[in-house]
């Protein structure tokens, strides 16, 4: 295996809010680094970024709660009130309890208030009428956030969203839930996040995508000893490149994909999946067929080895064929697509159960397999072997027989399954969450509705398995596949408006 594992970068951590806080806690007690000084670094560098990104501010209002997102904002209008920017800061609940190095950043901001360009509310009934402001900032509530926002926090936000103003959230949008972008009762709308320490896995979950705006990570001082214990990744170009690289091999003599897909009335599945797999430039595909559907084959797939097993009126895979089968798959090193466009037949099922449980490649199993495999009460994976499964959210249901309502709870389900059994778990939809056995998970977070047109399925499952037989491993071949798919899409999409049709990711 070339290119073992994703390794993603500390900026694209995804952190839970118990997770967050346990790393602040960790680096406050056993580094010696206080909570002010995180404060600081963290205030601070949304400042640098602000300032390089909007130009022409001059009068900020800062919303502020009672705990440390309230200090990330002040120190925020401590940098900005330095550049000569006013503050007009407004405790929603009043600044009487406020959090030990929140309270000491209100102090300091007063210090450096020098021609009386700070002003200082102690609720949101004195704050209104508002003063002309040109941005708001949110520090109302972070990852503290343990209910519903209601009262008078719940009021700002909704005059906070009626804005036109550009709002700045300290961490994340107040009231979105940083695990599972639940909205909480009501949750601001930012034009741009900050997030300190590590975007949190809410900011691609549910509703976060609508919230969040722009996001920007700001790094904190954590050790990364600390960050070991997070699981979910996000998944974006910056730091996972589509190209094929050098497996050692030259990629003609890499692994030959094996593809068992096609039945009457469905070999257009089959005819994806090979010429998507073909066209990443992998050496040999050989199509594996019931012999009724190879004429089609023939008129369709020049360059593309077919095997047809069976006889002359097998329109669809059975029992009897499993034997050479399995015979031809083991005749060279590579990897084995299996699914798409198999049809559901009593025999077709018996047919995927022996292959899997006999064939030893790395395996990607989509469409009518995913389906076979839910029907069998016990899924025949050898424990050294690679799987690959990829459904889409209906076959994600029906294979795991759980009925998932959000994203989070199918995230939750993908991590369990992916662990308990031992595959890699690409669960196509908005997100793509990818699964592994270790378990790590990666969302993506782009628009994938333009790949919600039949036949994008067979597209994907064709790059996923053609990595996969030139030598990557699951979660690599996975996360190229997307992303893959993704370039295409913004390059077709700066050249016409129309949504691309399958055969144009090909
Ligand atoms: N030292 C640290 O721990 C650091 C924390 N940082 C910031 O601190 C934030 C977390 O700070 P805190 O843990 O103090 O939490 P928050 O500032 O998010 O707020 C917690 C306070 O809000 C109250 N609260 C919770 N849910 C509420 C609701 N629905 N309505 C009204 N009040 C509610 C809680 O009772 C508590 O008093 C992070 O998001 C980040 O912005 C950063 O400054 C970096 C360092
Ligand atoms: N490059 C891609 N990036 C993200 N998601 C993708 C990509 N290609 C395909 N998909 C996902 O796959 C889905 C299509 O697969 P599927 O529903 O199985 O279709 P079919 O089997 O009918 O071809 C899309 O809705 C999308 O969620
Ligand atoms: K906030």
């Amino acid at each position: 295996m070339v290119n073992t594992n994703l390794e993603a970068p500390a900026s694209h951590y995804l952190l839970t809010s118990e997770l967050s806080q346990e790393i602040d806690q960790k680096t406050i007690q056993n580094i010696g680094i206080d909570g002010f000084t995180l404060m600081e670094v963290a205030g601070k560098s949304a400042s640098q970024l602000l300032l390089d990104q909007y130009s022409e501010l001059s009068n900020g209002l800062y919303l502020c709660g009672k705990g440390n997102n309230a200090g990330d904002a002040l120190v925020l209008a401590r940098y900005l009130l330095q550049n000569d920017i006013k503050a007009s800061i407004v405790f929603i609940s009043g600044s009487d309890d406020l959090s030990e190095d929140t309270r000491t950043n209100l102090q300091l901001l007063h210090k450096y208030d020098q021609h009386n360009r700070l002003k200082i509310y102690e609720s949101w009934n004195d704050a209104k009428p508002l003063d002309t402001f040109d941005f708001v900032v949110d520090g109302l509530l972070g990852t503290g956030l343990n209910s519903d926002v209601r009262g008078k926090y719940a009021e700002a936000i909704q005059w906070c969203n009626h804005q036109q103003t550009p709002v700045f959230a300290m961490d994340i949008p107040t009231g979105l839930h940083a695990d599972s972008g639940e909205i909480m009762g009501i949750a601001l709308q930012a034009d741009h996040t900050y997030s300190f320490g590590g975007r949190k896995q809410g900011f691609y979950l549910g509703d976060g995508p609508n919230l969040t705006g722009k996001i920007d990570y700001c790094e904190l001082p954590f050790p990364n000893k600390y960050k070991q214990d997070c699981h979910s990744f996000l998944l974006d170009e910056s730091w996972n490149s589509t190209e094929i690289s050098p497996t050692g091999k030259h990629k003609y003599d890499s692994g030959v994909l094996y593809v068992i897909a096609g039945s009457e009335g469905l070999t257009g599945a089959a005819i994806m999946a090979t010429k998507s797999a073909w066209a990443e430039g992998i050496g040999a595909i050989v199509l594996i067929c019931p012999r009724g559907t190879l004429p089609i084959y023939e008129q369709t797939l020049p360059s593309i080895i077919k095997k047809p097993v069976g006889d002359r009126d097998d329109f669809f895979f059975k029992k009897k064929h499993i034997q050479k089968s399995l015979q031809i798959i083991g005749e060279k090193e590579g990897a084995l697509l299996i699914g798409p466009g198999i049809g559901r037949d009593k025999s077709t099922i018996e047919f995927v159960q022996s292959i899997l449980e006999e064939n030893s490649k790395p395996t990607l199993i989509d469409a009518d397999g995913l389906w076979c495999l839910s029907q069998l009460t016990e899924w025949p994976k050898p424990h050294d072997r690679n799987w690959i499964l990829t459904p889409h959210p209906g076959e994600l249901s029906k294979l795991t027989a759980e009925n998932f309502d959000t994203d989070y709870q199918r995230l939750q389900i993908v991590q369990q399954i992916s662990q308990k059994e031992g595959v890699t778990l690409l669960s196509k939809g908005m997100p793509g969450i990818i699964g592994t056995p270790e378990p790590k998970s990666y969302l993506t977070n782009y628009d994938t509705t333009p790949f919600a047109r039949a036949g994008n399925g067979d597209v994907l499952a064709g790059k996923i398995a053609s990595y996969l037989a030139l030598g990557y491993s699951p979660d690599t071949s996975c996360a190229m596949g997307l992303l893959n798919g993704k370039q295409k899409l913004d390059h077709l999409l700066k050249q016409s408006q129309e949504v691309p049709e399958p055969t144009d990711f090909i």
